[in-house]
């Protein structure tokens, strides 16, 4: 996690009194621990370049077309770690429906809204704001659902949404959808760098973590003053973004901000730190953060997979060589180190280098 915002004034570790979603429907301006003073980012332009990643037709690389594996390695290997993938075989009606039961739910009554609130300030799962994890933390402008999919005997049952009706079903399906194109990524990739086909996948384990995070942004007043979500990179393998029409997120690319584009029937993928560390650095996991506008709601859905938690993860040996020298340590419950980065303002990544 790349904490690149951070406040000059100490604030208490208590979460605002107001939801973002609240705050923006009672027109109130962003308290000052939203707006982001100092960042090594600079300042927020919410239209920069657009970004040049490619679309990738995903169906075409368990055939092993060459073209699109091209494309992959152009996309990923020295290069943005990011792309749009096509071809996910998720019929648009379906992505939509996903998009609206989102909706549906962060636009219920606070009441219904709160069976799902985080039981602690400091829990990873449920709704709630930003999650406050230091007193020098600038806040996001956003709201957010997480909840653990997998492994299904972890799930907490009792922080999902009992409506939208079906939203739980809708979830589960989803999820185990994303599940296959995340595998078959994980097999295109060891193929694209010459591994056995299970280099990566064997590592994430049998009782591999699978998150959906549901994220809101409602317009707000301030937008060159606050962020969405802050610079940060994914503490996944892969995380696998489904956006609604409205653009936000921006990837960071040789120091420079880049919009990403909103593709309806796209999907966008984003390498992740613990990818990062499997492929010895061969592949990157991008700092990006999402901007947001003063008119329009942005509502973005993120499935994110990790390793077992007890099962070390580390460089392929197909990866390290002379040329090559391993780049990282073998490490356990990344989750873990990214949160105490967090709180102390380092980048996670770094501190598993050797
Ligand atoms: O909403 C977005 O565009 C970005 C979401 C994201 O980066 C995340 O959930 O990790
Ligand atoms: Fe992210």
């Amino acid at each position: 996690m790349a904490n690149g915002a951070v406040l000059e004034d100490e604030n208490e570790m208590v979460p605002p009194s107001k939801t973002v979603h609240e705050m923006a429907l009672d027109g109130d301006e962003p308290p000052p621990r939203y707006f982001v003073k100092q960042s090594k980012f600079g300042l927020i332009d919410a239209s920069p370049p657009l970004a040049s990643i490619p679309t990738i037709d995903i169906s075409l690389l368990s055939s092993n077309d060459d073209e699109e594996l091209e494309k992959l390695r152009s996309a990923l290997i020295n290069s943005w770690g990011c792309f749009q993938a096509i071809g996910h075989g998720i019929p648009s009606s379906y992505l939509n429906k996903v998009r609206d039961v989102a909706r549906e739910f962060f636009q219920l009554p606070k009441e219904e809204k709160k069976k799902c609130y985080r039981r602690s300030d400091n829990d990873s799962e449920g709704y709630g704001g930003d999650k406050i994890l230091s007193e020098k933390q600038i806040l996001d402008w956003s709201d957010r659902l997480s909840l653990k999919v997998l492994p299904q005997d972890e799930r907490r049952l009792e922080l999902w949404p009992e409506t939208p009706t079906g939203f739980g079903g809708i979830i589960h399906e989803y999820s185990m959808k994303i599940k296959v194109i995340q595998d078959l990524l994980f097999k295109a990739i060891a193929k694209l760098l010459n591994l056995e086909e299970n280099s990566f996948l064997n590592q994430f384990g049998e009782r591999a973590i699978l998150t959906a995070r549901f994220n809101f942004y409602p317009p707000s007043p301030k937008p060159n003053q606050v962020l969405g979500l802050k610079p940060h990179s994914d503490k996944s393998g892969f995380t696998v973004l489904l956006q609604n029409e409205v653009e936000g997120l921006q990837i960071l690319k040789d120091n420079m901000w880049f919009r990403v584009a909103t593709i309806p029937h796209a999907l966008v993928i984003n390498v992740g730190d613990q990818m990062q560390i499997m492929s010895n650095g061969t592949i990157k996991s991008p700092v990006h953060r999402a901007v947001t506008n003063s008119e329009m709601l942005r509502i973005s859905v993120s499935i994110s997979n990790e390793a077992e938690k007890d099962k070390e993860i580390g460089p392929v040996d197909g990866l390290i060589d002379e040329k090559r020298p391993r780049l990282y340590r073998n490490v356990k419950n990344y989750a873990a180190i990214n949160l105490e980065c967090f709180q102390k303002g380092e980048v996670a990544i770094e501190t598993v280098q050797v």
